[in-house]
Formats: C-alpha cells, structure tokens, sequence
C-alpha cells in the first residue's frame, strides 16, 4: 500500500526559517526579492503599469512595512502560494524556474521568522478581487482573512513585528544597511522613509540607476579612475588596476580588482549578484585559483544560487564561468605586456608568485614570464630572456642559501647562476627548456663547481702539499676531504662543496649510524660501495690568510686552523651542522682564541711558544707599572 510522507510542519519550519541561513540579515533580502519579483510580474502582466516601486518603512512601534506595486495576491493565490511551504509562483508549469524571477524555492519568506514572531502580509491583486489578509506565525498556523479596507491600491504590504531580543535586525539603520547592501543594484527604486518623519520628509532612495561597470563614459582613462575609485570603497584601499569581465553564456558582467598588495592563495572572495540582487561577498569558485591578486564584483542572470541563497551552485555553468574568467584575465595580462609593460612590471612587483602558479601550466604566461619576471640571478635581477643573452645555458641552483653561497663563484668561474630557490622556479625554468629545445637549462650540481676553479701551477702544488696532508688527516674525521684553487671572489677563504651523489651517500652513513641491527644490514649493502663521494673543502689560494696558513709548519695550530676554516665554510653555506661539525667547531675556536690569549711563560719569555698567533696582548700586567 502506498503512503505519503508525513511532515511535521513545525519542525519544518524551524529548519528553513532558522537553520538555512547563516544570519538573521537575509530576511530583509527576502522580502526585497518578494518585492521585486512582484513588480516584475506585473510589469509582464501590464507593461502600461505605473514604475516599479518598494517603500521601506520602518515604524515608531518597532515593526518594519515593506510595500510594493507588484502584481499582488488573489486569496485563492495567498492560499496557494503563502500557506504551502515550498510551492512558488516562479516556476513554470514543468517546474523550472523562470529566468526573470529571483526566487524559485517558495521557502523565502519563512527567513522573516528569524527576527519576527509573526508575518503579516496585506494583497491587492491586479487581476481584482478584495484585498487580503495573511498572518502567518513561527509555530506554523496562519489565518488568512478578506478585508476590503486593508489596502486600496494593487501591489502587496508585509508588516513584520519583532520577536523577543530581534527588534535590531528592524531598527532603521540596521534596515538601511541591509537594504543597501543586498539590493542596491535592483532595476526597481527602492526608498526608505524615516520613521517619525512628518509628511513633508522626502524618502532616500536606497537603488542606485547603474551597477558602476555600467556608467558610459566618452574617455576610457577617467571610466578606468572610476572604477578604481570604487574599487577602494570596497577593498580600503585602492586596487592597482581594473579589468572588465564578461561571460554571455552566464549573463555575466562585472570587473576584477588587481590587489595592492599581495595575497595568499585562498584568501578572501568575490562579491556576486545574482539578478542585481547581492547573493554573496565571499564567492569562491568564480575564477581560477591561481588568479588570486584579483577581487571580483559581478552580476550574473543566469548562475544557480543554493536555496540559502548565499553561494554559487557548483555546476557546468560556474565551471564554464571560471574558465572564461580565467581565459579574460590571462589574455588582460598578455595585453598589459604589450601596451603597457610599465603597468605589468608594477604588476609583477607585487603579484608574481600568481603569476608564476599559472606559468607553470600555460605556455603564454610562460612566455609573459621569460621576458618579464625579474629572477635573481648572479649577475643582478633581471627577467631569464635578458640572462639567456650572456648565457649559453641557464644554470641554476634550487636553494637559496645554495645560491647565496655559490653565486659569487660560481659567476667569477664563467658560470652564471639563476636563483631558482622560490616557488614554482625550477619548475618554470625546466619547463621552459621543454617549450623552446633552444633554450638549455641545468640544474647545478655543486660538485662540478670545484672543476671549474682555478688550479695552482705544479710548483705551488708541491709547496702546499705538506698542508693538504694535515688538512687531509684533520677533515677525515669529518667526512670531508680537501682541495686548493684559487677562485674569486678572495673574501672567501674556503669553500665547503657537497655534490649531489656526495649528498646521497652522506645520507646513506648517516642513517646506518642511526640504525638498528637490521636495518644497518640492509644499508650496509649500500655502504659497501667503495665511498669515493665526499663533500669537498676547497681552500682559496687567492685569499692572503691561506696562503700565511699553507705555509705554516704542520702541527696542532695548523690542524685548528683548518677545523676553523672548515666549520666556517659550513655556516657561511647554511649547510647543516652535525654534532661532530660542532665539536670541531667549539675545538677550534678555544683553541685558537687559547692561543691568541696565551699567558707568558713563566721565566721571562715574551714570545708564545706555540707558533702563529700574534704576540701576547698588551694587557698583561707590565713590571715597570708601579
Ligand atoms: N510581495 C509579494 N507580492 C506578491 N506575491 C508574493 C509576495 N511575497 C511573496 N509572494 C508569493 O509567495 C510565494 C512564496 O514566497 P517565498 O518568498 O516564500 O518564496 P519564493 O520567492 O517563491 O522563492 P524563494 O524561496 O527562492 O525566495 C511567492 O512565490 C509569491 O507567489
């Protein structure tokens, strides 16, 4: 046997009055909808009908009147339309809803149930009939009652009373706000009348005639300081530029406000209107991800709301939109580079890493890229086009405390080296190489660096060899073994170089170090391979204290020296420090700074024994002093 589903009616209306909603605010949305809606209608029914018009009017007695000239309510209408939850006279008769309508759900009204404990609503229908009254309370009983005198003309008042602790939401600046927020846009005049304002007060009108993206203006420069004027209303300060939007397929127009300053992915929204009327100001999914410098004001006819009417329906259409907006703002940019490179540089300043997110999936901005985006490269900022043109091969490094400590060498060595250190770099230059064969790019690896400095003639080689040799014995200890070149720049007394497979196989002896039993087996098949990757300290002949160093007779001062040097060479790379690069550290240091502060040997002597440092400081207590 077949049933029909019960309803509790007061539980439903507990739930579209109270729980669809995230703010009381929308009600007053609502009810401007009901308004505009009915004006619509009529003006289908009888396009010879007097201007639309709603007069909002908030009373002395803290109830709030909203009167329209619209089409109005028959009593059989009021039954139909007013006292069943969900049935709306804004469909069709296959039930879709009527592109000319801002509702379709016939649940709106109930919102009214968040700030009032009763709803009145009083209808004259422009088909005839007496005029009519509807009551209609939270707990889900109406009555409904004809009374000829309750209103003369067509068109509809609702009268709204406030609940306990709502009479706020109908205070008269809290209804102008919302009015003014929600529907400013409308094609209907809106006015407000004050409450106590004797018959001579004058109503505000509360609609503006154009959205601001609809003013004509003969010069496209003062349209453009327009907009960016309303731009700054909205965003508090003033947006760096403006680019108008379109999609016809949505019944989309509006403009895109370029940010001042730069914003994170996923920060803040779009404010849309959907038929004029304002359906959210933090919009998500109208345009692509990537483009978030841009802050979005449009009005759409055609996008699907939620029955909350507070987010977009995500369907074909809104991807469809995204899409276009996407096409709309890459293109606005690819035109900037052309007419107006001033304004992209400016552009770029601020909003690359945008900029950057969409290079590395479209070719174009790709190209807008390579000719534009300053990178930082060893030889200054400047976009990877210009680089190229002194370059055979784009060399890069991807940290950047790599290219911090390499790029003075590397670039004094014949190699110049690009930062590719911040997001999205490498991938941009590596896909660059892709898109044109011509242009070569490589990834540095620190240890072909050492190749290219400069070596010392044989005979130097030969005086420096009994130095290499302590130095050789101190760093085994550290896993690092020692080189001498000379290189510029010769501020740089030593340099520490760790080559990818270096790294690889530093990372195997670590983590058998740490192992357990079984572990250590299973890496111990990699360490078995003869090491012959280490981390290299590369000594820098040009600098004058090495050269005093090699020099020296070998011993303890020699061996602390190169300690020093080493444990120098580690933190001016960033390089990461392990507990025996420390203790090196600490030795060295004490050690040198015990040499530098010797205490004179007892007996007389004024000159250190221990070799290389400088003579005993000059505070040592003098025996002519008194
Ligand atoms: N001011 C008005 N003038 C004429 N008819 C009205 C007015 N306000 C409400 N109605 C009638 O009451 C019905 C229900 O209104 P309600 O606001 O609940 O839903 P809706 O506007 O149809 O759809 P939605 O839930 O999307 O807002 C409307 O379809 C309309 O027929």
């Amino acid at each position: 046997m077949e049933r029909r589903f019960q309803v509790d009616l007061r539980g439903i209306v507990d739930l579209l009055s109270h729980h669809l909603y995230a703010s009381p605010r929308v009600y007053a949305r609502e009810l401007l909808q009901n308004a505009a809606d009915a004006i619509t209608a009529r003006r289908a029914a009888d396009p010879d009908a007097a201007p639309g018009r709603v007069v909002v009017e908030p009373a002395v007695d803290g109830s709030l009147r909203v009167h329209d000239n619209g089409i109005g309510l028959t009593e059989e209408q009021v039954h139909t339309f007013l006292a069943s939850v969900g049935r709306t006279s804004k469909r069709d008769e296959l039930g879709f809803a009527r592109q000319d309508y801002l509702g379709q759900f016939g649940i709106g009204l109930l919102s009214c149930f968040m700030v009032a404990d009763t709803i009145e609503v009083v209808s004259r229908s422009a088909g005839g009939g007496p005029a009519v009254r509807w009551t209609g309370y939270a707990d889900g009983r109406y009555a409904v009652e004809v009374d000829e005198t309750a209103r003369e003309s067509v068109g509809t008042t609702v009268v709204l009373r406030p609940r306990p602790g709502g009479g706020h939401w109908l205070a008269p600046t809290q209804v102008r706000e919302l009015v003014r927020s929600y529907g400013h846009l409308l094609d209907v005049d809106v006015v407000l009348t004050e409450p106590d304002g004797g018959p001579e007060s004058e109503p505000e009108r509360l609609t503006d005639p154009q959205a601001p993206w609809e003013v004509a203006y003969d010069d496209p420069e003062v349209r453009r300081a327009a907009l960016l004027d309303y731009g700054a209303q909205l965003l508090g300060s003033r947006p760096m530029e403006v680019v108008d939007l379109k999609v016809p397929e949505a019944g989309l127009v509006g403009v895109g406000f370029v940010l001042p300053s730069a914003a994170a992915v996923g920060q803040g929204g779009h404010r849309v209107y959907l038929k004029r009327m304002l359906l959210s100001e933090d919009a998500r999914e109208l345009v692509p991800d990537w483009a978030f410098f841009l802050r979005c004001v449009v009005d759409t006819a055609l996008l699907r709301p939620t029955a909350s009417r507070e987010a977009l329906y995500a369907d074909d259409l809104l991807d469809r939109v995204r899409e276009s907006l996407g096409e709309q703002i890459r293109g606005w940019l690819l035109d900037l580079s052309v007419h107006h490179p001033d304004r992209l540089a400016a552009f770029l300043r601020v909003h690359h890493l945008g900029v950057k997110a969409l290079a590395v999936r479209d070719d174009e901005m790709l190209r807008l890229v390579d000719a534009w985006l300053p990178f930082e490269t060893s030889r200054g900022a400047m976009p990877l086009r210009t680089f190229r043109r002194g370059a055979s091969m784009i060399r890069y490094v991807n940290t950047v405390d790599e290219f911090r400590s390499l790029a003075a060498i590397a670039s004094a060595a014949g190699t110049p080296l690009v930062n590719a250190g911040y997001a999205y770099d490498a991938e941009i230059l590596e896909r660059l190489s892709r898109l044109d064969p011509k242009i070569t790019v490589r990834r540095l690896d620190p240890g072909e660096l050492a190749a290219r400095l400069d070596p010392l003639s044989e005979e130097q080689e030969r005086s420096v060899a009994g130095f290499l040799e302590t130095a050789r014995r101190a760093l085994a200890d550290l896993d690092c073994v020692p080189l001498i070149r000379q290189f510029d720049p010769v501020t740089v007394p030593a340099l520490y170089i760790a080559s990818q497979q270096a790294r690889e196989q530093d990372n195997v002896r670590r983590n058998l170090a740490g192992a357990d039993e079984l572990w250590s087996d299973v890496l111990s098949a990699f360490a078995d391979v003869e090491i012959e990757h280490r981390p290299e300290l590369v000594f820098n002949w040009r600098h004058p204290l090495i050269r005093r160093i090699a020099g020296s007779p070998s011993g303890p001062a020699l061996r602390n020296a190169v300690e020093a040097l080493y444990g120098q060479a580690l933190l001016a790379g960033h390089h990461p420090l392990r507990a025996a690069d420390t203790a090196a550290l600490n030795r060295s240091f004490l050690a040198l700074l015990e040499r530098s502060f010797a205490a004179p040997e007892t007996g007389g002597g004024s000159t250190p024994t221990s070799g290389g440092g400088p003579a005993p400081a000059a505070d040592t207590p003098s025996e002519e002093m008194p």
